[in-house]
């Protein structure tokens, strides 16, 4: 892990209020990183998927290297299915077993799903350990792994057990997502259109020029954790502002629910994205022209932009259960203007299915395939 060249490290702060600030390091080779940062502890435990099973065995390695510090592996499933309390016990019980104290270390290595459930049981062992995020998915790098938000699913629904938990350091090494999957590439890029029209436009001019995303990777990647950095330092427990940061989620997790998370976050955040833009336009005043855009450059990408018309007492219900919900109301996140966003209160169920029927599901019952 240290013969890659580090070049060109950008580093990003992120200080939350009332937990210690912590750096986002960000460029090829900064996974060289690690060892430094682990330098001193007893024991490691690197959380990561299958699919980077070849990586993690060779951080762990590099680890080893350095007297007294015993690196373990703990592998999980990859995807979603991390995420699973049972996934979560698997991962205790190792701890456990290795004898893991306070001053240990745990890493996240993987994607959006690996950092989560890493996060999680870092802040849950003995009541918090410290936990390095290393996310490998272009998701995790510009979300996932950044601000603090832990947790898990239940049947009852998406991330409903977790905890805030800052991580000590973020190291994201852009030379691992040489081996994402281009629909990996996609899903992360609906966050990275999230960040663009909730505050910084300049985002989606780059994505309308390369809906690939690839012409400016580096780029789109450090203004959208600048983007998620300056929002969580502000508000790192959700109190307010960050809500800003569910835009076109309440949808997508419903969705995600319904599918019996099957589906990518990210091609369900696309699907909410647009449900949200039509939202936005006829409670918000948000111009034609913006609302539009959401489902131009989320197509260009390759993102879905449908869902099925069937599926809506079940999202309804879904998206009750929602964290911005309170009491009865269920409660949005809606753009006024490009990077302009607000709170919506109290949606009635009429509305809402207007605004589905409109924008979601256009085609009358017409399922769009988008996992
Ligand atoms: N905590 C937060 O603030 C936050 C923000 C956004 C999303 N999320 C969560 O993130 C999750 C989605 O994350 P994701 O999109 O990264 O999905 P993921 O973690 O499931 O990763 C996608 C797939 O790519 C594989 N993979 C990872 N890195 C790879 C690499 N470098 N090369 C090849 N394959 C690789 C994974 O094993 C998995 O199969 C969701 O559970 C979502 O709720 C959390
Ligand atoms: O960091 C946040 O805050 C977000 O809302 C980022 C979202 O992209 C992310 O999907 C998050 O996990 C959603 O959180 P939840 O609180 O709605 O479960
Ligand atoms: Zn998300």
């Amino acid at each position: 892990m240290s013969a890659t060249k580090v070049s060109d490290v950008v580093r990003i702060r992120v200080a939350p209020a009332g937990d210690r600030p912590y750096e986002v390091a960000l460029g090829e080779g900064v996974l060289g990183e690690l060892r430094p940062l682990a330098a001193g502890r007893t024991r490691v435990a690197v959380i990561h998927p299958r699919a980077l099973r070849t990586t993690a065995a060779s951080v762990v390695a590099e680890l080893r290297g350095d007297a007294g510090v015993e690196a373990h592996v703990i592998e999980v499933p990859d995807g979603e299915e991390a995420k699973q309390l049972r996934v979560a016990g698997t991962c205790w019980d190792t701890l456990g077993r290795l004898g893991f104290t306070r001053d240990d270390l745990v890493i996240g290595l993987g994607g959006g799903t690996t950092t989560d459930l890493a996060g999680y049981v870092a802040a849950s062992w003995l009541r918090g350990v410290d936990v390095i995020q290393v996310p490998t998915t272009l998701l995790g790098m510009v979300d996932a792994a950044v601000g603090g938000k832990t947790g898990i699913d239940i049947d009852a629904g998406k991330n409903l057990v977790g905890a805030f938990h800052q991580p000590l350091a973020v190291l994201c090494d852009l030379a691992v997502l040489g081996s994402l999957p281009a629909v990996e590439v996609q899903a992360g890029l609906a966050e990275v259109v999230k960040a663009g029209f909730i505050a910084d436009p300049r985002i989606l001019d780059l994505l309308e020029a390369d809906p690939t995303g690839a012409a400016h990777l580096p780029e789109l990647v450090e203004r959208s954790i600048r983007v998620k950095a300056e929002v969580v330092s502000g508000d790192p427990r959700e109190a307010g502002r960050r809500e800003i940061l569910n835009y076109g989620h309440t949808l997508a997790h419903a969705i995600e629910k319904v599918e019996k998370f099957t589906w990518r976050h990210g091609a369900a955040v696309s699907v909410g994205l647009v449900f949200a833009a039509e939202l936005s336009r006829r409670v918000a005043g948000l111009d034609n022209a913006t609302a539009a855009r959401h489902r131009d450059i989320l197509r260009a990408i390759g993102l879905p932009v449908e869902y099925r018309e069937d599926r809506w007492p079940q999202l309804l219900d879904a998206m009750r259960v929602d964290k911005k919900t309170r009491g009865r109301r269920l409660r949005f996140v809606v753009l006024e203007s490009l990077g302009q966003t607000r709170a919506f209160d109290g949606a009635e169920p009429d509305l809402l299915l207007a605004v589905y029927d409109a924008a979601v599901a256009p085609g009358g019952g017409v399922h769009t395939a988008g996992a």
